[in-house]
């Protein structure tokens, strides 16, 4: 399992990079920009979640003296090199958006400003962080948006690629929005509630039934959901269920948490059937909980179909995000110092998919809401130097179509920064809200969305635009590099 120190947790270039960097000195800073080209699932936003890793990961990076033999051991690195690593500590700034904030594509979740060294060491680990929490957190915020209201548990654990995954799958599902998880750990390390039922196991280790659910009932009466379908859920389980919950009435036991678990079948027609048999017993606010393979459009589906259950087990589909597995965050080169003037000179990466290019520059992001409705209106990714005045008329434009335009009258918009400092000179600066916090953030962010762009299938666009500045730099840098290509002498076919 996951270890403190993550220095060498980095893919093997970053540190032949890092060496040709030492041997080549330049103490040149540079700014490296993380963002994602493409929403997850299908859907219109991602819930940007795995911060409070990342900086741990910052704070504990330092090259033990085991690290430093078994790089030895590689033959790759000189001793001058491996003495610099022995004394490395990260001294630039981070700025980064909170987690739980819904975010969109190519907008900069988090920016690196340091020495070209230290930055590219960064690259690989902050990825694998961001990447995992905010994919599983934009999963389980859709399958939480389909339950409409109900509690959705986290049961992955079992399911998850390994330890890690089930244990910061589980955080980021809870900061999305889920009640509670079954990871026991999870719920140790960050403080969250953990929740369950029983197995099928439980009722198949007891001569019967009936047996099964009175001896748990005893042991856990104030939270007595009760696995329905080990026989025949209609004609055994929830008999047996009622059963034991009229025992308890008669015996004067508060039934507070109490209920069923269907995990298989038709589970619309079981849950209504379940339902009218506990009602007539006079269980009308009896739990009808449901699992067996759900996920967000399973869950849309029995909701259309009114089935009659009001708390969902999700595992294995939320806790791999099944039907898109990587988030698809990178990490790139925005902007290097020039050591004479001191200042930030833009960067651009080339592609033929016009989506691929990057943006340039020492960057910041404004979410401009409606001042009426909250809503979020557009994001406005522009220079970190740029000023607003919200009292005047702003026109803002889609950046490849630019010809699509919105004018947003000035005084009815609100605009918020969305990146925060988190480490200034390699000092942290920033407090981690708890899980919980997070949690109730993350949901004040999804109310920020339309229901439009909430929806599963074909969701509305949020309009990610460039500043004026922003958008006349890039255009500047491609001219110009389009221009010296033109001078290529090239084949064309
Ligand atoms: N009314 C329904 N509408 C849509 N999907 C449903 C409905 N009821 C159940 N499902 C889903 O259909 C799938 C049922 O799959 P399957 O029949 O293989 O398993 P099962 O009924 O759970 O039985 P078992 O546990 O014995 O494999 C599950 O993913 C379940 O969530
Ligand atoms: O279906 P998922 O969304 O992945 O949710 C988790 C599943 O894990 C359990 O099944 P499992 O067969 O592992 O154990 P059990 O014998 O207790 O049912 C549980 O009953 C759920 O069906
Ligand atoms: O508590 C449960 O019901 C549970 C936990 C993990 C997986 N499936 C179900």
């Amino acid at each position: 399992m996951r270890a403190n120190n993550l220095t060498l947790l980095t893919d093997y270039y970053e540190l032949t990079m890092m060496q040709g960097y030492f041997k080549n000195p330049t103490d040149q800073s540079v700014i490296f920009d993380v963002f994602y080209r493409n929403n997850p699932c299908g859907g219109a936003y991602a819930i940007n979640c795995g911060l409070e890793q990342v900086i741990e990961y910052i704070e504990n990076l330092t090259f033990s003296s085991d690290d430093i033999e078994y790089l030895r051991s590689l033959h790759t690195f000189d001793e001058d090199f491996l003495e610099y690593l022995s004394d490395f500590h990260f001294s630039g700034d981070i700025y980064a958006i909170p987690e739980g904030t819904v975010v969109f594509p190519h907008e900069p979740l988090l920016k690196v400003i340091a020495p070209v060294i230290e930055a590219q060491l960064l690259e690989t680990a902050i990825l694998n962080i961001i990447n995992h929490q905010s994919l599983i957190a934009t999963k389980a915020s859709r399958v939480v948006h389909a339950a409409r209201g109900d509690g959705i548990m986290e049961f992955g654990l079992r399911r998850a690629q390994g330890p890690d995954a089930g244990i910061f799958g589980a955080r980021a599902a809870i900061i999305a929005g889920c009640i509670g998880t079954s990871n026991v750990l999870t719920g140790q390390m960050f403080d969250v509630p953990v929740l369950g039922t029983h197995a099928h196991s439980w009722i198949m280790s007891f001569p019967d039934e009936y047996t099964a659910f009175k001896t748990y009932a005893k042991l856990y009466p104030d939270a007595c959901i009760l696995l329905v379908d080990t026989y025949d859920t209609l004609k055994s389980g929830v008999p047996n269920a009622i059963r034991v919950f009229e025992e308890m009435r008669e015996e004067g036991i508060p039934l507070t948490r109490y209920g069923i678990r269907l995990d298989s079948g038709d589970l619309a027609y079981l849950s209504k059937e379940a339902y009218k048999m506990l009602a007539a017993a006079g269980f009308d606010d009896a739990v009808i909980s449901a699992s067996s393979d759900l996920d967000e459009y399973l869950i849309d589906s029995l909701k259309a179909q009114d089935a009659k259950i009001n708390s969902w087990g999700v595992g294995t589909n939320l806790i791999t995000c099944n039907d898109n597995p990587a988030f698809g965050g990178v990490y790139k080169l925005a902007a290097i110092k020039d050591k004479d003037s001191n200042e930030f000179i833009p960067k651009i990466k080339l592609s033929e998919n016009t989506e691929k290019v990057t943006n340039p520059g020492n960057k910041t992001i404004y979410r401009i809401y409606n001042k009426s409705t909250g809503k979020i209106k557009a994001d406005l990714i522009c220079l970190a130097d740029e000023t607003f005045d919200e009292s005047e008329t702003m026109v803002i434009f889609d950046p490849i179509d630019t010809w699509k335009k919105t004018r947003v009258l000035g005084g009815t918009y609100i605009m918020r920064e969305l990146l925060t400092p988190i480490f200034l000179n390699g000092k942290k600066v920033y407090h981690s809200p708890s899980v919980m916090e997070l949690q109730a953030y993350c949901r004040q962010e999804m109310d920020t969305l339309w229901e439009e762009s909430k929806r599963l299938i074909n969701p509305h666009e949020v309009y990610v635009d460039l500043s004026q500045k922003l958008y006349d730099l890039k255009t500047r840098l491609l001219d110009e590099m389009g221009s010296e290509n033109l001078y290529d002498d090239q084949e064309f076919f």
